[in-house]
């Protein structure tokens, strides 16, 4: 539990960001445990267009290289905006490590424009039995992360809510950060 504390209190450091805190129309987006693309393409009615800004190496920052309990510098970062109509969602910042992207994960990590749901929630992949570590935020332009997105996509809100998700592929962890945007709430949330 210490260790969920410390991963907690570095990843808010802006503000707790417990569920309940969250604006209510935000609350379904940054609980559900299935596949982001998938529940965004439910309720747009169509295929999402993914937009990636950024998938190359690059030095972690503290508040990232927490979330691995092995020591490492040097990560692809992938960033990607996931779009309806030419209109940005969702941005998401995701973390994998080179050792999560070896052996048999290297093929099905070479995604392009396909999304990264597609790979951890496909019918195929063995469920792995540990439960995602999930934690949600609230950000603003102190945050790590909001300054990261930024760097990426001006109009980020000034105060945007975000979820940040352990996943295991195949063992082999990635982190994967999703940050909302105002057009969503444009969409019905079933
Ligand atoms: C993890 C998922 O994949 C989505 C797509 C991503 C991508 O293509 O880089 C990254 C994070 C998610 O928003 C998901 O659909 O749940």
């Amino acid at each position: 539990m210490i260790h969920r504390r410390r991963l907690r209190s570095s990843w808010n450091r802006v503000d707790s960001g417990e569920l309940h805190q969250a604006p209510r129309q935000w609350q379904s987006w940054l609980s559900d445990t299935g596949s982001l693309t998938q529940k965004i393409e439910r309720a747009i009615g169509q295929k999402l267009e993914v937009v990636v800004l950024r998938d190359c190496r690059q030095n972690l920052n503290s508040d990232e290289s927490r979330y691995f309990h092995f020591n490492i510098k040097r990560c692809r970062i992938r960033e990607v905006l996931l779009c309806a109509n030419g209109m940005p969602l969702v941005m998401a910042n995701s973390i994998i490590p080179g050792r999560s992207s070896s052996g048999s994960n290297h093929e099905v990590l070479r995604l392009g424009k396909k999304p990264l749901g597609a790979v951890l929630f496909a019918k195929t992949r063995m469920r792995s039995k540990k439960k995602p570590l999930r934690e949600i935020a609230r950000l603003d332009k102190r945050n790590i992360l909001w300054k990261k997105c930024f760097q990426q996509y001006q109009k980020l809100p000034a105060v945007s809510w975000a979820r940040r998700t352990l996943y295991q592929l195949k063992g082999r962890p990635l982190l994967v950060s999703e940050v909302f945007l105002p057009a969503l709430l444009n969409y019905p949330n079933n």
